[in-house]
């Protein structure tokens, strides 16, 4: 699994796995005069990840889900609420059988065919979790529940479908500013995603 001759991991320390894992790695780094250094470094494993943009170009529209998340009230974001594109971790799931059952589960939306457009590390130097990014079409003939999230998991999403020049507006006025969905709704602009 590991390939780079410059690194050798010396030894893995987990410092918490209350609900994931935060470990701490050892190793050694050559630099480019050839110099070993020792380095550690701490990482936190969360899993994967998996997420999509739901759109529909008659009513130009897309799907987005809105939720508490603690570590941004922690950080700036006054009232913690988050506008995001539905997600979910993959669990032992492929990408895309995790990615259908978060639709289901957060937006109600039972989704067919879906489009894997790209896959990316979110933040790289603090999580070891890659994000796989979908799209698919959506309607109201798809619509098999309200959608809201897992009650055992203790989820309150609220589903929001709002128009897509919308959803452009408010990455430009900074109401939605979480990463993956910015990356989405500028994946719709650059690729004409909701043209007819
Ligand atoms: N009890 C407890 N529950 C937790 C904890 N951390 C997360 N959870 C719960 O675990 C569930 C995970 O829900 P998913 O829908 O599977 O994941 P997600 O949190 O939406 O994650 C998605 O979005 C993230 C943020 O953008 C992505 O990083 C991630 O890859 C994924 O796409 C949520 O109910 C969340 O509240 C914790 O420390 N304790
Ligand atoms: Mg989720």
């Amino acid at each position: 699994m590991f390939t780079n001759k410059n690194v050798k991991i010396v030894s893995e320390e987990v410092l918490s796995d209350n609900w994931y894992t935060l470990r701490k790695f050892t190793f050694d780094y050559q630099r480019k005069d050839g110099v070993w250094e020792r380095q550690s470094r701490e990482a936190y494993d969360r899993g994967n990840g998996a997420t999509i943009l739901l759109y529909n170009k008659i009513k130009q529209s897309i799907i987005l889900t809105q939720q508490f998340r603690l570590p941004t009230y922690t950080n700036g974001n006054a009232t913690g609420m988050m506008i995001e594109s539905c997600a979910g971790l993959l669990d032992k799931d492929n990408a895309e059988a995790c990615i259908r059952r978060e639709t289901e589960e957060e937006t109600g939306y039972k989704i067919g065919s879906v489009k894997k457009i790209f896959e990316a590390y979110m933040s790289p130097g603090s999580v070891t979790e890659i994000l796989y990014f979908f799209v698919a079409e959506y309607d109201e003939g798809m619509k098999m529940g309200a959608g809201g999230g897992c009650d055992a998991e203790q989820e309150n999403i609220e589903v929001m479908e709002i128009a897509f020049e919308k959803a452009v507006q408010m990455l430009k006025s900074g109401e939605i500013r979480d990463a993956k969905t910015m990356m989405l709704i500028q994946y719709a602009q650059l690729n004409n995603l909701l043209a007819a």
